[in-house]
C-alpha cells in the first residue's frame, strides 16, 4: 500500500492533494502523519486570495480574510500574505485576472510559499489552470474545511463521512495531471497517465465511494437504534457558528468534558449528555459548528451527524456577541439550519462571550445617540440591555446573555432552559408527573 506522504514536494506534472484521514486508503493521502500539512519539516506558509464583489465593504472583506487565515492556522499552516481583487465574479479560467495571477506567482516564487488558498470553491478546470500556472499546492475552501474535518473527526461515522466527502471532492478532479494512483500500481518507467489510467483511477475512486456509502448506511442504522434506545427524553441540541463557545457551554451545563479550544471546528463529532434541571432530565448534544460558504455537498455528507440537530426538540443557538460579524453569523446558522431541514425547530438564542463585548464608547453616554452603521461597514455596538430588548422584540421570545467561560448569567440561562424543557416534557407526557416518567 503506497500510503506515503506526498505533499512535501511537488512532482513535476503531478497534482498535490493532501487529505489527512488516516483511514483514507489510496496512496494519494498525503499528510498522513496525524495532521494537515505536517509532512513538511517547518510550518507551511500560505497566500490567501479573495475575489470580493464590488459592493462588499473593506471591513467585511478583512473579516472574511481573517476567518480564512484562522482556518488555515487551524489546519496547521500560516498565512503570510493576502491578495484581493474586486471583480463582479471570479474569472472563469483562473479565479483572478491575468495581472493579479502574475503578481501572485511572482510573490510565491520569490518567497517560496507552499500553497495558495482561495476563499471560494474552485471548479476542476480553475484548479488545473492555477496549478499549472502557480506550480504550488492549490487549496480551495472545500478542501481546506475537509482537511480540518479530517483532523478532528474521531468516531467511525465522522471519519467515514469525511473520507466519503474527500473522495467525492476528488472524483471530478481526476484529470490528465493526476498521477498519484499510478504510484500505487508501481511499475518501472511509469509512463504518464493516459486516458486508460485516468479511467482506472476513476473506477477505484467510484468503488471506494460506493463502499463508504454502504458503510455509512450500516453505521447510520446502528446510531439510529442507539438514539431510539435513549428513550423518550426531551432532546436539546447546541447549534451555532464555529468557535462561538458551544462546547464550553456544554461542559458547563452538562458537566461534560468536551474538547473546546480557540480553533475552528474543534468539534466534529456530536456528544450527548444527560442533564437534569428543575428535576426534569433531558439530553443535551454538542454539535459541529457552521461556517459561511460551507458547500452544500459537504453539509450533505454530514447528514447523519446532523441528525442530532434534526431530531432535537429545542435548539440552543449560541452566538459569539464579541465577534464583529455576529449578526451575519446568526444568518448563516439560520440558513444552514434551513438547508438541513431544521428551520422550524423552537430556538432559544444564547448570546455568549459577553465578557469580551465592548459597546461603542458613545453608548456609555446615556444621552448619546445610537449611531448608524459606520462608513467602514462595521455595525454599531449598542449596550447589551439595548441589544437584548431589540432581539426580544424581534423574536417575541426571551434571549439570554452569558459568558460560559466566566460563568456569568448561567442561572438565568438554566431557568429559561428548564422552563422550555419542562413545557416540552409536559407536552409529551400530559398525563404523567415528571417523577412517574423517571421512576
Ligand atoms: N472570552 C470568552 N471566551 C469564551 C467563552 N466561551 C467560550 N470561549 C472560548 O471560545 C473558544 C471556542 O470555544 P468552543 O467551546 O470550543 O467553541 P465551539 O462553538 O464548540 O467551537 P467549534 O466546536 O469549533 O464549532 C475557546 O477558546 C473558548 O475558551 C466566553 O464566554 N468568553
Ligand atoms: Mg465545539
Amino acid at each position: 500500500m503506497a500510503n506515503k506522504p506526498t505533499s512535501g514536494g511537488r512532482k513535476p506534472g503531478g497534482s498535490t492533494r493532501h487529505f489527512t484521514t488516516d483511514n483514507a486508503k489510496p496512496g494519494y493521502v498525503a499528510a498522513k502523519n496525524n495532521g494537515a500539512y505536517n509532512t513538511a519539516k517547518e510550518q507551511e506558509t500560505a497566500v490567501l486570495v479573495a475575489v470580493p464583489p464590488r459592493r462588499q465593504s473593506d471591513a467585511q472583506t478583512t473579516e472574511y480574510l481573517d476567518e480564512l487565515a484562522f482556518l488555515i492556522e487551524t489546519a496547521g499552516a500560516t498565512a503570510t500574505k493576502r491578495f484581493v481583487q474586486r471583480l463582479d465574479k471570479p474569472d472563469i479560467r483562473t479565479y483572478v485576472g491575468e495581472g493579479k495571477l502574475a503578481e501572485i506567482k511572482a510573490y510565491v516564487q520569490h518567497e517560496g510559499t507552499s500553497m495558495v488558498v482561495f476563499d471560494d470553491d474552485l471548479s476542476p478546470s480553475q484548479l488545473r489552470n492555477l496549478e499549472a500556472e502557480l506550480l504550488v499546492k492549490i487549496v480551495d475552501r472545500s478542501l481546506l474545511i475537509l482537511d480540518i474535518f479530517a483532523l478532528r473527526a474521531k468516531s467511525a461515522t465522522s471519519r467515514t463521512q469525511v473520507e466519503l466527502a474527500q473522495y467525492q471532492y476528488l472524483l471530478p478532479r481526476l484529470t490528465g495531471l493526476w498521477t498519484h494512483l499510478d504510484k500505487q500500481r508501481g511499475g518501472v518507467g511509469m509512463k504518464g497517465p493516459g486516458e486508460t489510467e485516468i479511467e482506472t483511477d476513476r473506477r477505484i475512486v467510484r468503488d471506494r465511494i460506493a463502499f463508504l456509502k454502504d458503510k455509512l448506511e450500516d453505521l447510520d442504522r446502528q446510531s439510529h437504534t442507539q438514539r431510539k434506545a435513549r428513550g423518550g427524553l426531551v432532546r436539546v441540541a447546541l447549534v451555532g457558528y464555529t468557535n462561538v463557545g458551544k462546547s464550553t457551554l456544554m461542559n458547563v451545563l452538562g458537566k461534560a468534558d468536551v474538547f473546546a479550544e480557540n480553533k475552528l471546528f474543534a468539534t466534529v463529532d456530536a456528544t450527548t449528555r444527560k442533564v437534569v434541571l428543575d428535576q426534569t432530565p433531558f439530553l443535551l448534544s454538542d454539535t459541529v459548528g457552521f461556517i459561511r460558504k460551507l458547500p452544500t455537498r459537504l453539509i450533505e455528507s454530514f447528514k447523519s451527524t446532523l441528525d442530532e440537530i434534526r431530531e432535537a426538540d429545542l435548539l440552543l443557538h449560541v452566538v459569539d456577541i464579541a465577534h464583529a460579524g455576529f449578526e451575519e453569523q446568526i444568518q448563516v446558522v439560520n440558513d444552514t439550519l434551513a438547508d438541513i431541514g431544521a428551520a422550524d425547530k423552537p430556538v432559544l438564542l444564547v448570546f455568549n462571550k459577553i465578557d469580551q463585548y465592548k459597546p461603542d464608547d458613545s453608548q456609555h453616554d446615556p444621552f448619546g445617540e445610537v449611531r448608524e452603521a459606520e462608513d467602514d461597514g462595521t455595525a454599531p455596538r449598542p449596550p447589551l440591555a439595548q441589544l437584548q430588548a431589540t432581539y426580544m422584540a424581534k423574536l417575541h421570545d426571551p434571549v439570554v446573555f452569558i459568558s460560559a467561560q466566566e460563568r456569568t448569567n448561567l442561572e438565568e440561562l438554566r431557568e429559561l432552559l428548564a422552563r422550555r424543557v419542562v413545557a416540552l416534557h409536559q407536552q409529551r407526557y400530559p398525563y404523567q408527573t415528571v417523577n412517574e416518567q423517571n421512576g
